[in-house]
Formats: C-alpha cells, structure tokens, sequence
C-alpha cells in the first residue's frame, strides 16, 4: 500500500470513517476547507475545492485522490451545490488530469437515483422484495443535491473517456456510527457501517477500473442495492448487516 492519497472533505463524517479504518495504511495529504478540529498526524491543506490553484498544489506527487468535499445536505440550494458539487468536482477532476493523478474516487450518493424509490416505497425497503439497482440505470434525482452528484459521476465519465483518468464513483447510503439509522427502513436499507466504509475505499484506492459506479451500502438484508459490482470489480466484501440489529439500534444478540 505505497500510493499517496489526496483526501478532500477530510473533516467530515465519510472522512473520519475512511481515516479511522485505514488512516495507517497510505501516505495521505487531507484537504477541507475547516482547519481541522484535532491534530493529525497528516499534512493538512486548509483550502476550497473550488481553488483551482490550491487543488493542483494539493494534488503535487499523489496517486489517487477521494474526493469527499461537498455540501452533503439532500435539502441544498441550488447555488451552494452548484458550486461546492459541481464546480468544485469538476476542478478535482481537471486537476488531477494536469497533475498526472492516476485515479479519483468520488462520493456520489443514493439521492442521485432516489426516484427509483418513488413508485416502489416502502416495499423495496423490505426484505421480501428483491428489486435491485445495480449502476447501470440513468440517475433519477431526488432533489438537486442529487442532480450535482449525477453530474459528478458523468464529469467522471467524459474525464475517464476523453483522458482515461480512472474514476470511481460510490453511491454511498446512508453513514452511520455504531448502528444503523434508528426508526427509518429507508435508512436501515441502505446503511453503510463505518468499517464497510473504510473497507469501501481501500479497496477502490487498490482496485484496477476504468470507469465504475458502485453502490455503497453494508450486506444489509433489506437491500435495493446491488453490490455484485463493488465485490466483482474492487473486492468489495462487507461485513456488516442492520438486519443484526433491532429498529432501536441495539444489536440483536444483546437483546
Ligand atoms: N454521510 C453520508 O451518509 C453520505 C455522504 N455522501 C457524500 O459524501 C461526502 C462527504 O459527506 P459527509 O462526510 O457526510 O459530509 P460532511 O459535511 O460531514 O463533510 C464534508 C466536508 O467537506 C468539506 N467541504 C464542503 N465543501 C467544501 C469546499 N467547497 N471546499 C473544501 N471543503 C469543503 C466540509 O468542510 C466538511 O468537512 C459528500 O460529498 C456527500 O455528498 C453521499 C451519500 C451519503
Ligand atoms: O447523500 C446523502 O444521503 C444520506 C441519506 O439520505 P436521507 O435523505 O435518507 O437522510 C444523508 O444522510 C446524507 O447526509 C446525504 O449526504
């Protein structure tokens, strides 16, 4: 595991997880626009994804990029995923072309499919429903925080195409510390525990593609995601399940 790895967003939530599963295992250069909260023991980039300059600078000498900065709010405006998401995805990628970055891997989302959901809710929730996505239907966005993660994954599509940048794109569910979302079968659906998150991302830093998009959820038994292509093309091999808990969070054995 020698690559060097640029990690934007590192402050937030899918940040801690990626760090606190494999922090130890690559050479990282973290970047997020909030100084960060505690000391690390990595080089730390204070700057905005939207910095063209910074972004380039912060990509000198790296292998593959995660590309987690964001607004993550499915609630967004317009003009702060516009900008956070779509301009300042598009300056990763365009960076990591000039800079000679071999991969990006990039945090897209279930909202930008969420209208599969909408004729199918709340029986594809359960698990005696076997609909599936698997990645290679069209996205249908939930709202336009949706829409900028959509566009994410086709700026990746023409950078892969048109410059044969290796682009990973995870569409990740729902994050959560210690225990799925409580109360929520959307959420318990589509739950990504933090060590399958970790796991996730090392293996999209160490897997050979071209240009993918997986689902990024635990072997949760009420899946409506498929996770054939995250396990056939990365290795992807989850642990974790929310059927092993009760609706509260407590984990069944202990009750
Ligand atoms: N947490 C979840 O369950 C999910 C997260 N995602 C995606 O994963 C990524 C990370 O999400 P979270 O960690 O939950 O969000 P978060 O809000 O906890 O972390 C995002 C980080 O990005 C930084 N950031 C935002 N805009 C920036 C900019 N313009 N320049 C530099 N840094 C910027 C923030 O300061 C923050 O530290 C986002 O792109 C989000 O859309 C997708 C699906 C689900
Ligand atoms: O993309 C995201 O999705 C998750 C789950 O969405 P929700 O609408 O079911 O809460 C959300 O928690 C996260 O903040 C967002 O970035």
């Amino acid at each position: 595991m020698d690559e060097r790895v640029l990690l934007t967003g590192a402050e937030g939530r899918v940040g801690r997880a990626v760090l606190g599963g494999i922090g130890d295992a690559y050479e990282w250069r973290l970047f997020d626009r909030d100084p960060p909260a505690e000391e690390h023991d990595h080089e730390f980039v204070v700057a905005d994804v939207t910095d063209d300059e910074a972004v380039r600078d912060a990509m000198a000498d790296v292998d593959v990029v995660v590309h987690l900065a964001g607004d993550p709010r499915p609630e967004a405006p317009w003009n702060s995923v516009l900008t956070n998401n779509i301009d300042g995805t598009q300056t990763v990628y365009e960076a990591a072309v000039e800079t000679g970055v071999e991969t990006v891997v990039f945090a897209s989302s279930n909202h930008a499919v969420g209208h599969y959901e909408t004729e199918r809710k709340p029986d594809l929730y359960r698990t005696d429903d076997d609909y599936r996505l698997d990645g290679t239907e069209l996205p249908r966005p939930s709202n336009l925080y949706g829409v900028s993660k959509a566009a994410g994954e086709t700026l990746g599509r023409y950078y892969h195409d048109e410059h044969d940048l290796s682009v990973a794109c995870v569409r990740i569910g729902n994050l959560t510390k210690g225990h799925p979302p409580i109360d929520y079968e959307r959420g318990q659906a589509m739950w990504l525990s933090y060590r399958d998150c970790a796991h996730l991302f090392e293996r999209c830093i160490e897997a050979d593609y071209g240009y993918e998009i997986v689902y990024g959820i635990s072997d949760n038994d009420r899946k409506y995601y498929s996770l054939e292509r995250a396990k056939d093309v990365l290795g992807y091999d989850p642990q974790d399940n929310s059927a092993e808990y009760t609706m509260a969070g407590e984990p069944k054995s202990d009750v």
